[in-house]
């Protein structure tokens, strides 16, 4: 068995953290055969409560979780982590747009990005949650200069996720059945869900979505939107964002990171822009992803027609404007 890695797990009293620790210590993400030591971070006034989660991570009684740390110090929770989730910031409640979080959220990361600058592997993937999730990451990598630009990610694998699912119930065939979801974007209400290129295995034969589902119309309008909204549906049921299904796509996108995607399997992250597609550079931009060896590759040359690319610019512009607010944020 390998040496143990050093995993960070920010807001780690909270609700996403309370799934996402069980299925990190349990071996999910990085594999069975890779002890873990967890770093804990959330802020001083919830140390009572984290120390009922480190207690209960040790109830699990988990074979791999070979150490717990809990702490609010930055200093100490980045320290030589090879992982990090940042996961701790302030979630949205009914009637928000993700945008309207970035005062609050904003500086989280800029002093998240100086700690991992400092303390961090200069190889840790890091993988921020925290709305709004695609700036928050920019914002992160700017404040850690030392560390290469591709080593920030924003989760968008819960759009995919969503859209996946929505077209397994459309098409009438198993969510294993399909693959090769798009999100293009932000992740917010202009994201942009795109099944042009998602791949439906349907009576035995490897279909396009549109020739399964054979709806046009759905295909652009209702998919569209319900995954767009998705998040506030979730918001309005349960008067709380979601939270189990958002440490799934967490740990789904940290093991596509760590392991690698199969042959012709792709996956949607948040990374910083290159102008592929036509998106805006030096911003944080959801893509379909190759993962090979820990290096992640934006798939090219995918064919895009002019009603995705009208929505894939308004998505960039928000980005940009995104990314002038934040600064201006943390400059004021
Ligand atoms: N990208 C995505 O797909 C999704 C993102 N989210 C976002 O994830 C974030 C967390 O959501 P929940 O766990 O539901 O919130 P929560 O309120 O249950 O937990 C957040 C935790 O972060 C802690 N925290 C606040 N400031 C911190 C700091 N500076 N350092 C460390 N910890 C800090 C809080 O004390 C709290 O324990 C929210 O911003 C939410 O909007 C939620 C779902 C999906
Ligand atoms: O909607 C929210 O605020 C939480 C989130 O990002 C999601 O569920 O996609």
């Amino acid at each position: 068995m390998s040496e143990p890695i050093r995993v960070v797990v920010t807001g780690a009293a909270g609700q996403i953290a309370y799934s996402l620790l069980y299925i990190i210590a349990k071996g999910d993400v990085f594999g069975p055969n890779q002890p873990l030591i967890l770093h804990l971070l959330d802020i001083p006034v919830m140390m009572d409560v984290l120390q009922g989660v480190v207690m209960e991570l040790a109830d699990c009684a988990l074979p791999l979780l070979h150490e717990v740390i809990p702490t609010a110090d930055p200093a100490v929770a980045f320290k030589d982590v090879f992982a990090a989730f940042l996961v701790g910031a302030m979630p949205r409640r009914q009637g928000m747009e993700r945008k309207d979080l970035l005062s609050a959220n904003v500086k989280i990361f800029k002093e998240q990005g100086e700690a991992l600058d400092n303390y961090a592997r200069k190889d840790v993937k890091v993988l921020v949650v925290g709305n709004p999730a695609n700036t928050n990451a920019l914002v992160c990598s700017k404040y850690a200069p030392s560390l290469p630009p591709e080593n920030f990610t924003a989760m968008t694998r819960l759009d995919q996720n969503r859209a996946r699912a929505q077209i397994a119930e459309k098409a009438g065939v198993p969510v294993s059945c399909v693959s090769n979801l798009i999100i293009w974007g932000n992740h917010s209400s202009t994201q942009v869900p795109d099944a042009s290129h998602a791949k439906v295995m349907k009576n035995g034969t490897t279909m396009s979505a549109a020739d399964a589902i054979q709806n046009d119309s759905w295909l652009k309008q209702e998919f569209v939107e319900t995954i767009q909204k998705r998040g506030a549906a979730v918001i309005a049921a349960r008067k709380m964002s979601s939270a189990m299904s958002a440490a799934n796509a967490a740990a789904d996108h940290m093991r596509s990171w760590f392991m690698g995607t199969s042959n012709d399997e792709f996956v949607c992250m948040g990374v910083m822009s290159d102008g592929s597609y036509g998106a805006p550079k030096n911003v944080v931009y959801s893509f379909p992803i190759t993962i090979k060896n820990g290096k992640w590759s934006i798939v090219q040359g995918l064919k895009i027609d002019d009603f995705f690319a009208n929505m894939m610019n308004l998505t960039g512009q928000e980005l940009e404007e995104e990314r002038k607010e934040a600064f201006s944020v943390i400059q004021a």
